[in-house]
């Protein structure tokens, strides 16, 4: 598949800030993460990660990224505990990823990228909808996950298998009975940070939860994900690759 899109196609994270005067905000995401400069707060406690495989209902090319969603009308798969207070209910995860197995995660640790990031986004349920919590400085609550190239992952297969059937912007298609835990490290040591979504809206409203332990992915599977197209069924043919923000100033944040 030639993917020949000319780069200025991608409306790219440069142009946000005109779009968005978020987009220079005081608590902007990505960041660099410097595990030497993190706080070690003892006050924290360990992630509680409940999530059921049956809320998981469908898997969509949103043309920036794909996302599995899930039944959020309910406390079945949801977050505690860690860093937030209260319930979180899981909405759906996505990705992020690069053009070669070189960059493609948005955040960094001590300026190392990975060549792809998981995002678990959950919503607060003191709010009465994801879009409202969308919109409040404690509303969401992002599990992110490095995936490091090495072997294969078979957790991902399933994910990696749906994809040929939502090649273009738009296309959506079931996706049942899957166990999102399945995509997590067996360590879910952490470190947080007050910060925002990673694509516009770029909205001030995420409570950052990374884990510091990846998950493998094989150069084969990172293939798969850039089978994806941004453009629709029609148009002229663009890889989705790359659709990560950069690191954002840290301002006078501490993690
Ligand atoms: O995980 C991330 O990259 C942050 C992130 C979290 C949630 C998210 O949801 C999409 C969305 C949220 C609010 C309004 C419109 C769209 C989009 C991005
Ligand atoms: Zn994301």
């Amino acid at each position: 598949l030639k993917c020949h899109c000319p780069i200025f196609v991608f409306v790219g994270p440069h142009k946000w800030v005109e779009d968005f005067a978020v987009a220079d905000g005081p608590r902007q995401s990505p960041i660099n993460i410097v595990p030497k400069e993190a706080q070690y707060d003892s006050s924290l406690k360990g992630l509680k990660l409940k999530y059921d495989p049956s809320d998981a209902k469908t898997i969509l090319n949103n043309g920036h990224s794909f996302q599995v969603d899930f039944v959020d009308d309910r406390d079945s798969s949801t977050l505690t505990r860690g860093p937030i207070s209260g319930t979180y209910r899981l909405r759906q995860f996505h990705f992020h990823w690069g053009a070669s197995d070189d960059r493609g995660s948005e955040h960094t640790v001590n300026g190392i990228k990975f060549p792809c990031e998981l995002h678990l986004v959950h919503w607060n349920t003191k709010y009465p909808s994801f879009k409202e919590a969308a919109g409040q400085p404690d509303g969401l609550a992002v599990v992110g996950v490095f995936l490091k190239a090495g072997a294969a992952n078979p957790r991902l297969q399933k994910v990696l298998d749906a994809l040929d059937a939502i090649e273009t912007k738009g296309k959506q298609t079931t996706f049942d009975n899957f166990d999102a835990k399945t995509l997590l490290p067996g360590s879910l040591d952490y470190w947080t940070y007050d910060g925002s979504l990673t694509t516009p809206p770029l909205l001030e409203s995420v409570t950052w939860i990374v884990l510091r332990e990846p998950i493998s992915v094989s150069s084969a599977q990172m293939t798969k994900f850039r089978s994806l197209l941004f453009t629709g069924d029609g148009e002229d043919p663009c890889c989705m690759v790359d659709n990560f923000r950069p690191p954002q100033p840290l301002k006078d944040r501490v993690q």
